[in-house]
């Protein structure tokens, strides 16, 4: 970090001085300007020495402040070299035949003292404001905001294609790779030119990934200021400031036209080329329910997400949302209603702050500033990220940018909200704290998908569950699917943990617990049952342990829940 000329994070144990970045920048830019107009040696000095001192008392190594003065060096030496020659008047000394002149020297150091100076408070200004903030001050000294929006997303960008080629350069070197003799080996600059390809077809990709992201919070929209929803003949016109949330309330002049299904998919076909993703899918999400997705690798959930999200259009059948079919012309209207939450939250974030990127579709929304930050702490305060509003979403970790990326749906307020894989990387308290998000959610009355691998989460949360495979709908019903034995293993799942011990036991087979609660439920009733009847299930294998069961039975006189 010490040695970082650009840093990107604000350097470890250093203290600004002047806590706001604009007040910072605006200090740094008048001091620079006066030490333009300065001339006077004495001065410059005198400043420089008293910089020095101020950036060293901040806490920046003296290392980083060495290192950006070698950046000089070759300002610095051009002006020491040949100013003093070039400069009219009393003659101090002679080399090589020229002369130089004691007022060429003295413009020589001044100017050496201005580099000198003017390089310690930028040094200043970097080491204490990570470049994002800083370029995002530069609008309180006028810069234009598009310039800057610009600046930002192209160095968003730039970040990208770095860390790309840092993760492709560690997966080339874990699988053996390695640059001995690389200078003289023509097989090594072919390798170099395939990598730089896939580099830049991978960056390719994931700016396409952040433009869907985008355009799914209603970033790349005109209009944003009325949608209307319609239902068949009925059309009910409101404003997108209420989009979100909308309750059967909202509709109470209109009770006909208030739709019953969140999604309605029928005979749904979608292909990639060649690839049918999608082959004749029908269900229909009822609004307010909590539904799983799940299936294999390559099943077409992803696909299916997309065509849910008016991103892609089913190319036969139809899709309705809120009992609207989706066409090209209300797809962004649509999509307000339905936020994605992508697996990789780097698809999803692209502003320079936490908080400035979950603002980001309320303020498409068209809502006061006012409503954007309540909005947002509210968002920020139920994945309990407000602390954390102010730095950097590059800075954060894998599970906490997710955190950001739901903050930034959970914002736009939908009525119908879809997690792509949600519980992927994060730690176990990070599923508990997901899982009590995902409680809250469902009671303010939001249709929750989740496209998950995890059955004994799915068993436990869902309400309905979607099975897919090979792109076409195997089952969809209650969350009792996932213990029919066939169906799962036709779907390559598993039947949920929960539920496998029971299988171990004669006559506890048909025992279903989709919860640990509901487990430790039918295991006492199961004791007390094996207790007092003969019918008592026995543990396969094992000779019956009576006694046991008489001093368990004696514990639990009351169901442990
Ligand atoms: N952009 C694309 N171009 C071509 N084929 C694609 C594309 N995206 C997906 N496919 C193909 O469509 C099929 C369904 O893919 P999809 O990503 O929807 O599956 P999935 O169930 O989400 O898979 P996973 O669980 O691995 O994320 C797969 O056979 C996949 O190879």
């Amino acid at each position: 970090m010490a040695k970082a000329i650009i840093t990107l994070h604000e350097t470890e144990g250093v203290s600004p001085l002047i806590a706001k970045p604009s007040h910072r920048l605006w200090t740094v830019l008048i001091l620079l300007a006066l030490t333009v107009i300065l001339w006077q040696t004495s001065v410059l000095a005198v400043s420089a020495g008293i910089f020095l001192l101020l950036l060293l008392w901040c806490g920046i190594p003296i290392q980083l402040i060495l290192g950006r003065m070698l950046l000089l060096l070759p300002f610095g030496a051009g002006a020491a070299i040949f100013i003093p020659f070039h400069t009219e008047g009393i003659k101090a000394f002679e080399l090589f035949g020229f002369a130089a002149t004691e007022e060429g020297l003295e413009r020589a150091i001044v100017i050496l003292l201005k580099l000198v100076n003017a390089n310690l408070l930028l040094t200043y200004l970097l080491a204490v404001t990570p470049l994002f903030v800083l370029l995002r001050s530069l609008r309180s000294v006028g810069v234009p905001a598009v310039l800057l929006e610009l600046i930002l997303l192209m160095m968003r960008y730039f970040f990208l294609l770095r860390e790309e080629a840092v993760s492709m350069f560690k997966a080339q070197r874990s699988r053996g790779m390695n640059f001995k003799g690389w200078l003289w080996s023509s097989r090594a600059y072919k390798r170099f030119g395939e990598l730089m390809g896939v580099l830049f077809l991978r960056a390719y990709e994931r700016s396409k990934r952040i433009y869907i992201a985008m355009s799914a919070r209603g970033g790349l929209e005109g209009d944003t200021k009325m949608a209307s929803k319609t239902d068949g003949e009925a059309t009910v016109t409101v404003d997108a400031r209420n989009a979100g949330g909308t309750s059967a309330e909202d509709y109470a002049g209109d009770a006909g036209a208030f739709p019953e299904f969140a999604a309605e998919v029928k005979n749904v076909t979608f292909s990639y080329g060649k690839i049918k993703a999608l082959n004749g899918v029908s269900f229909n999400i009822p609004i307010g329910s909590k539904v799983a997705l799940m299936g294999p690798n390559g099943a077409g959930k992803s696909t299916l997400i997309s065509l849910l999200n008016g991103l892609e259009l089913s190319q036969a059948g139809e899709v309705r949302l809120f009992g609207e079919v989706v066409r090209r012309d209300n797809g962004d209207r649509l999509r307000r209603r339905v936020g994605v939450v992508y697996q990789d939250p780097d698809d999803q974030i692209f502003s320079t702050s936490v908080e400035e990127d979950v603002a980001f579709g309320p303020r498409n929304l068209g809502l006061s500033a006012d409503e954007v930050e309540e909005r947002v702490d509210t968002a920020l305060a139920s994945v309990g990220m407000r602390d954390m509003k102010r730095r950097s979403p590059f800075e954060l970790s894998y599970g906490q940018k997710r955190r950001v990326a739901i903050a930034g749906v959970l914002a736009m307020k939908p009525d119908f909200i879809i997690l792509d894989e949600p519980m992927s990387f994060l730690d176990p308290k990070g599923r508990d704290e997901l899982q009590a998000l995902l409680d809250g959610m469902r009671q303010t009355g939001m249709t929750i998908l989740i496209a998950t691998h995890d059955v004994d989460f799915a068993a436990e949360w869902a309400d309905h569950v979607l099975l897919l495979k090979d792109g076409k709908l195997l089952a969809s019903g209650t969350a009792e699917l996932l213990f029919e034995d066939d169906l799962i293993e036709e779907a390559s799942l598993h039947l949920p943990r929960l539920a496998r011990p029971f299988r171990l036991l004669r006559g506890a087979e048909e025992h279903r617990p989709r919860s640990v609660k509901q487990a430790a439920q039918m295991i006492w009733r199961l004791i007390v049952k094996g207790n007092d009847s003969t019918a008592a299930p026995k543990p396969d294998g094992l000779a019956e342990d009576r006694e046991t069961k008489q001093r368990l039975a004696g514990v639990y006189k009351q169901p442990p829940y």
